[in-house]
């Protein structure tokens, strides 16, 4: 049977003969065009709140390289935004593509990317703010890369697997990275990457706090979809942050150093890992600022 990742015999576009719902009418990721979205006033800021022991361990798990958290209370939650409910913490994870100019899952209007040198790109929007006032803002055009913050529906259900099988069980943060300065937080990352190249490998990663990865606006788009792997579940409040927070090249390269095969195999490298955007079938999507 097919197993499922990124090349061309088992990539995106072969995922729906295993995972017929990769069809479905609410997946992930999507292309936002900020001139459709909606303005939704009911909707309010969202608060992460997170506590740097919850942090447990860091792993490759052959398609992603995620940092796992002790989801067994309510210590580190995502409320407020869209949730109804105290959502609790479980992981976080990396897509990221092949060159610097390819990795996002969602995109923000077609987000062009720049030539192949990601330069400083002119991603400036006026926005309108809640309380009626225009500003300048910039924009995530140009994300090569994208963080994942992934939470479970605590209130309701009783663990992740089951909430994922829900159509309100998961809600997931999006955070754009652009190529820019090298990110100190995220060095905390990328320098135990070497610890885990194999598929499989897991090391200790206490005392992290994923507050720190996010950018200093919260403002986002929001919307119903899917994981954006398989299963590809349709259980996703997706909260995709506007601001993107800066990675440079060489903290990039070392995401695509892991490999997607385990330690003995021959070795093959996770250059990419992301899904491309899926069509919106009449999803609204609402934007959030403040
Ligand atoms: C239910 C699926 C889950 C594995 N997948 C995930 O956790 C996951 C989470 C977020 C995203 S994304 N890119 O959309 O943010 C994609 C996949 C999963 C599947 C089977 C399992 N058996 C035991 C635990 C367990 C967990
Ligand atoms: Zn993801």
């Amino acid at each position: 049977t097919l197993h499922w990742g990124y090349d061309e015999h088992n990539g995106p576009s072969h995922w729906k003969e295993v995972f017929p719902v990769a069809n479905g009418d609410r997946q992930s990721p999507i292309d936002i065009k900020t001139t459709e979205a909606k303005y939704d006033p009911s909707l309010r800021p969202i608060s992460p709140n997170y506590d740097p022991t919850s942090a447990k361990v860091i792993l490759n798990n052959g398609h992603s390289t995620s940092v796992e958290f002790d989801d067994a209370e309510n210590k580190s939650v995502l409320i407020g935004g869209p949730l109804a409910g105290t959502y609790r913490l479980r992981q976080i994870h990396f897509h990221w593509g092949s060159s610097d100019d390819a990795g996002s899952e969602h995109a923000v209007d077609g987000m062009k990317y720049a030539a192949e040198e990601p330069g400083e790109m002119e991603c400036k929007e006026l926005i309108v703010t809640s309380h009626g006032e225009t500003k300048v803002s910039s924009t995530s055009c140009g994300a090569q890369e994208v963080l994942h913050v992934v939470h479970w529906n605590a209130d309701r259900y009783s663990s992740f697997v089951e909430a994922a099988r829900q159509p309100d069980g998961l809600a997931v943060m999006a955070v754009f990275l652009k190529i820019g300065e090298c990110n100190p937080q995220l060095k905390k990352i990328t320098d135990r990457l070497d610890a885990i190249r194999a598929k499989g490998k897991r090391a200790l990663f206490t005392n992290f706090d994923p507050s720190c990865l996010l950018p200093r606006s919260l403002d986002y788009w929001t919307y119903f979809g899917s994981l954006t792997v398989p299963p590809l579940l349709e259980s996703v409040v997706w909260i995709v942050l506007r601001e993107p927070i800066s990675v440079c090249s060489e903290q990039l390269a070392k995401f695509r150093s892991l490999l997607c095969t385990g330690e003995g195999e021959a070795a093959c490298y996770l250059l990419r890992n992301y899904r491309p955007p899926q069509p919106l079938k009449g999803r609204e999507i609402n934007p959030v600022v403040w």
